[in-house]
């Protein structure tokens, strides 16, 4: 359809979403015009979403002309100012609004009209802010490395996915702590601060030199190994204390990676590069500060809450700690009146470790390709509170997602009314103990949860709904033989009783098998008995004596009801021996269907309602795997 054929009027979505295609590919709206380089486009980021405007230099166009809703697609509130690559990606997939600074009050006010948040550290992303999201928000994207402004307990109960742009900062975060360092050790920024009010004093600044010095690197992660890369470059000896870092990475570096007391006791510079977390907070703290060889030099690119800072000013007085360079303070911006900013043996800078061009725009183009990944429905590697699976393993994976929450959705629909307590399940596969389950443990939660609680479950909640429920999962592989990557898989529950007493196997747990064939999860065990069905629709199970006319009985009930059997399957220990019947169903019986099935079974002598069960899966699991799965998972 072309824009210049249609009305001036906003008269529906077809409308609407023409003008925002042929806005977004470059054209006005109003003319058709290709945009060319400077022609009067305003960019769509640029305001608020229920305001937007394009103009034309064309006449037809003079007039500005709304061309999208806020609820036509993702809609993404870009919080703090963020590179242009980026913007124009996120751009072509979603609606941007770049209202930046918003204040805590203002940001919760507005925050349930978008379905993602993209963020640097100057925004707290905090329970309050999920809470007023409502359950739209459902992404979270940090343009840049730490989360320690986001609530990652209250997203990851939300079912908030939360992403980060771990890698495009490093290297500029690192040249920082470098340049802090050296200006540290001679005395720039005092220097530079002194000529500008007309000073000429040379022997104020004499430095220290830092060829020779050992550079204690506390945290060797992506910044704290390429900062300790430079140092070497600069003449340093270069320790590391890292209890989760590797030793042969280290040994490859020519780093010696030591315990945290002897890089305390035994270096004379300090570079902070660990997160800030529950137990690196306050880390620095009169202890050990105390423990420091005196004159010792501290520069932090981290995070201001690894260190107290009253014990660092206690140290910097006593003349302990002679100097400090902190680019980061535990509550930004610190004031003009912070005990350390004004301290003359510290140099500050504002949390500009992150603060280059490249940097920026590349931590745009990593966390919007996150992020619109993320609201594409593919998982993502950086997401921080779901289970990473590289996206090799997901391809691999994929097929076999819908046959784990179809499992699971299964097995506890056969439960009884006893509730639910050990999960165990079972993965057949050729890769043995190499198979990554996360993936497929979460789905199975998934189809578990979903049926049994109003909670909104997703992949980034459900370990957690697990856990809280009091759910106790056990996971085990066997390896098998053949060419897919799993070749069966099942589900077994411990209860103490089911609707569907078929269902129970030799150890007295619900138990259900299944396999994906031709892509479409398929249920080949009940219990103990072999079964052949689709994971699809409703499926009636009937347990039986093997005996003629049951099953054109059965039919009849339900030909009576109107409902239309799609496939049945028959499954028996032996000939007149017990017997249980799939029937798949095209409908879902009413109540009244049961009740009608269970006077039918009486007047046949025995009454079998205790051994009659509906499954319920999604109406097409078929559609759902077309559905890319974080869509699914974030569809509430
Ligand atoms: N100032 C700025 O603008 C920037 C600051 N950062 C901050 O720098 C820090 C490091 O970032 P990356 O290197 O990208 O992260 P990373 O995750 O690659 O490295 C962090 C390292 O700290 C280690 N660690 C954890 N607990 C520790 C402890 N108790 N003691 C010693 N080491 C510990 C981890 O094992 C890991 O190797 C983060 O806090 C991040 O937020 C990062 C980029 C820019
Ligand atoms: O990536 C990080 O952890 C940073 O600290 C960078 O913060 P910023 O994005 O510059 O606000």
């Amino acid at each position: 359809m072309q824009a210049q054929g249609l009305p001036t009027a906003f008269r529906g979505v077809a409308w609407r979403y023409t003008r925002r295609a042929a806005a977004r590919n470059g054209r006005c709206p109003e003319s058709g015009a290709v945009r060319t380089a400077g022609a009067a486009f305003k960019k769509w980021g640029s305001v608020h979403p229920s305001q937007r405007w394009a103009t034309c230099t064309c006449a037809k166009a003079s007039k500005p002309v709304a061309v999208v809703s806020a609820q036509e697609g993702p809609t993404v509130l870009v919080a703090e100012k963020l590179g242009s690559a980026g913007l124009e990606i996120l751009e072509k997939f979603a609606v941007a609004d770049t209202t930046y600074d918003l204040s805590p009050d203002e940001l919760v006010a507005k925050i349930s009209e978008y379905d993602a948040i993209i963020i640097r550290s100057g925004t707290q992303v905090t329970r309050e802010v999920f809470e007023a999201a409502n359950g739209r928000l459902k992404v979270v994207g940090r343009a840049g490395v730490g989360v320690d402004n986001v609530d990652l307990a209250a997203a990851t109960e939300h079912g908030c996915l939360v992403v980060n742009a771990p890698t495009a900062n490093t290297v500029a975060a690192a040249e920082h702590g470098i340049a802090l360092l050296c200006a540290l050790s001679r005395n720039v920024a005092q220097a530079d601060a002194s000529m500008k009010h007309g000073e000429w004093t040379r022997s104020k600044f004499i430095g220290t030199g830092i060829i020779g010095k050992t550079l204690a690197v506390m945290g060797f992660g992506k910044v704290g190994s390429e900062v300790a890369r430079r140092a070497q470059g600069l003449g340093m000896v270069v320790i590391a204390h890292d209890p989760y870092a590797s030793e042969e990475k280290a040994r490859a570096l020519g780093v010696k990676l030591v315990s945290f007391d002897e890089a305390i006791e035994s270096a004379d510079f300090f570079s902070l590069h660990m997160p800030l977390t529950p137990s690196t907070k306050n880390m620095f703290n009169d202890d050990v500060f105390g423990r420091m060889k005196k004159g010792a030099r501290i520069v932090n690119v981290a995070r201001g809450g690894v260190i107290d800072d009253q014990a660092l000013k206690r140290a910097l007085d006593d003349g302990h700690v002679a100097q400090a360079a902190l680019d980061v303070f535990e509550t930004e911006p610190p004031g003009n009146d912070h005990p350390l900013v004004t301290h003359p043996k510290v140099i500050c800078t504002p949390h500009l470790g992150a603060s280059t061009s490249e940097a920026q725009e590349g931590v745009a183009v990593e966390i919007v390709e996150a992020v619109v990944a993320a609201l594409r429905g593919e998982l993502v590697s950086t997401a921080i509170n779901a289970p990473m699976v590289p996206p090799d393993v997901l391809v691999e994976l994929q097929p076999y997602v819908s046959l784990a929450q179809g499992l699971g959705k299964a097995a506890v629909q056969l439960v009884g009314d006893t509730g639910v307590s050990d999960i165990s399940i079972c993965y057949s596969s050729p890769r043995g103990d190499d198979l990554d389950t996360r993936l497929l443990r979460a789905m199975v939660i998934k189809g578990i949860l979903e049926e049994i609680t109003t909670a909104r479950v997703n992949l980034v909640n459900a370990d957690l709904l697990a856990q809280n429920r009091g759910l106790r999962i056990s996971e085990m592989t066997v390896r098998s033989e053949g060419r897919t990557i799993l070749t069966s898989m099942s589900v077994a529950i411990g209860t103490a009783s089911s609707k569907f007493s078929a269902a129970m196997d030799t150890a007295s747990r619900i138990y259900v098998e299944g396999c994906v064939k031709d892509d479409v999860p398929w249920l080949d065990k009940i219990g103990t008995f072999d079964v052949d069905l689709a994971m699809y629709g409703y499926v009636l199970l009937v347990r039986q004596q093997d005996q003629p006319g049951i099953i054109a009985a059965c039919a009849k009930v339900l030909g009576e009801a109107n409902i239309n059997i799609s496939f049945m399957t028959v499954s028996r220990t032996g000939k007149g021996e017990d017997a249980i019947m799939a029937i798949g169903l095209d409908d879902e019986p009413t109540p009244e269907v049961s009740q009608d099935h269970c006077c039918f079974w009486c007047q046949q002598g025995r009454c079998l309602l205790d051994t009659m069960c509906m499954l319920r899966w999604a109406s097409s699991s078929c559609d759902w795997l077309s559905e890319s799965m974080l869509v699914h998972f974030l569809a509430y």
